[in-house]
């Protein structure tokens, strides 16, 4: 039998990490947590320990320890930089795009489509979501450029949400629940709506983000369990503190940026915290950069129940009651699908403060600030 020949995929550009701002910057305080730990007696006990009032309070923290070696992490932006980079009519194919009238996320979102905030200022950021790897996503979108690369991208998804299973165990740990309640909900292989994703923000004059408030991501909530940022040095990104300022959220060298989405905070009824953030404009020394971020975004389970777990702790604290478990429930599908709808699926990108809506029994406010 002929040897099969896997070509080698084409060589790319090697990306370069930005340096970071030497601005002063109101800096938020971002707990760390070495998940090197994790394997070792009684590692996760004093980790959840470590976590419990980070994820109660502000819902951001990151990781260090991660198995992820630097250069797996440049390689991935060296992949993303190099699709960005494709002409328009390449990258944007037709067949690869987003399909925001059916809420699916995966594929290719373009720059520039879209107004914001009720002027005509373009929405400045490009991305692409790419599915998890198993059989029921063959015929989602994926572009056949990043299909070269597939074992590369295809080992990372596969380990990023092995990452944010041991988060997860985490959780359900501080809850006092088994310790794979959450991590059961977000298999690998089962269907959801979870993707790896490359995104791009590219910079605007002066004038034109003066017009938008310089909001480059508007303040929302993520929508689904846990959205894991690989730190940049970018400075952007803010969230706000249980106090109502804004802060920045710091680069973590090696780390994983890691925040809690609206599912988890459903499922915890409102223990752990989802919290609003927002990009804006860099500072000086960074605003003429082309943003390039690395992100791996949990999703629940298609078919998974979201409403609040059994959870001892949050009983003793008055959070759920009996009630609560015969509540309706609605699916993680069901769900994800209208967020996605009721954010992406229009021509403006419009002011949506204090607008709320429902799935279900759900309520949803997407833009609390
Ligand atoms: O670009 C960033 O740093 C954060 C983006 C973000 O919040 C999101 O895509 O949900
Ligand atoms: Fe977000």
């Amino acid at each position: 039998m002929p040897a099969v020949i896997i070509p080698e995929p084409p060589p790319i550009p090697k990306w370069k990490r930005p340096a970071k701002t030497e601005q002063e910057l109101e800096w938020a305080d971002i707990k760390v947590i070495d998940l090197s730990k994790f394997d070792q007696p009684g590692g996760r006990k004093e980790l959840a320990e470590e976590l419990r009032d980070a994820v109660h309070h502000t819902g951001f923290f990151s990781v260090t320890g991660t198995g992820f070696s630097q250069d797996e992490v440049d390689r991935q932006y060296d992949i993303g930089q190099a699709y960005f980079d494709l002409p328009l009519e390449e990258k944007g194919d037709r067949r690869y795009r987003c399909d925001f009238a059916q809420g699916n996320y995966f594929g290719y979102r373009a720059a520039n489509e879209k107004t914001i905030m009720g002027t005509d200022v373009k929405d400045n950021v490009e991305s692409v979501n790419i599915p998890k790897f198993i059989p029921a996503n063959e015929n989602e979108p994926f572009h056949p450029y990043l299909r070269q690369y597939q074992p590369t991208i295809e080992d990372f998804s596969r380990r990023s949400l092995e990452l944010a299973s041991k988060i997860f165990t985490l959780f359900s740990i501080i809850l006092e629940l088994p310790e794979d309640y959450f991590s059961r909900r977000h298999l690998y292989e089962d269907k959801s709506e979870d993707h790896l994703r490359y995104m791009i923000y590219r910079p605007r004059p002066l004038e034109a983000d003066a017009r938008v408030e310089n909001t480059w991501s508007r303040a929302h909530t993520d929508f689904g369990s846990l959205t894991l940022l690989w730190s940049q040095n970018v400075a952007g990104l803010q969230l706000k503190t249980p106090k109502g300022e804004w802060k920045y959220v710091p680069p973590v060298d090696n780390g994983i940026i890691c925040n809690v989405g609206d599912t988890l905070d459903f499922w915890s009824a409102g223990y752990l915290k989802s919290t609003i953030h927002r990009v804006v404009r860099p500072p000086k020394d960074q605003a003429h950069i082309h943003r390039l971020g690395l992100f791996y975004f949990v999703r629940p389970g298609d078919t998974v129940d979201i409403k609040p777990a059994p959870s001892p702790l949050l009983k003793r604290l008055g959070l759920i009651d009996e009630k609560s478990e015969d509540a309706a429930p609605v699916s993680g599908l069901e769900y994800v699908r209208e967020r996605v709808k009721n954010y992406h699926n229009h021509n403006d990108y419009a002011d949506m403060k204090g607008k709320k809506f429902r799935v279900g029994n759900l309520e949803i406010e997407d833009q609390a600030d």
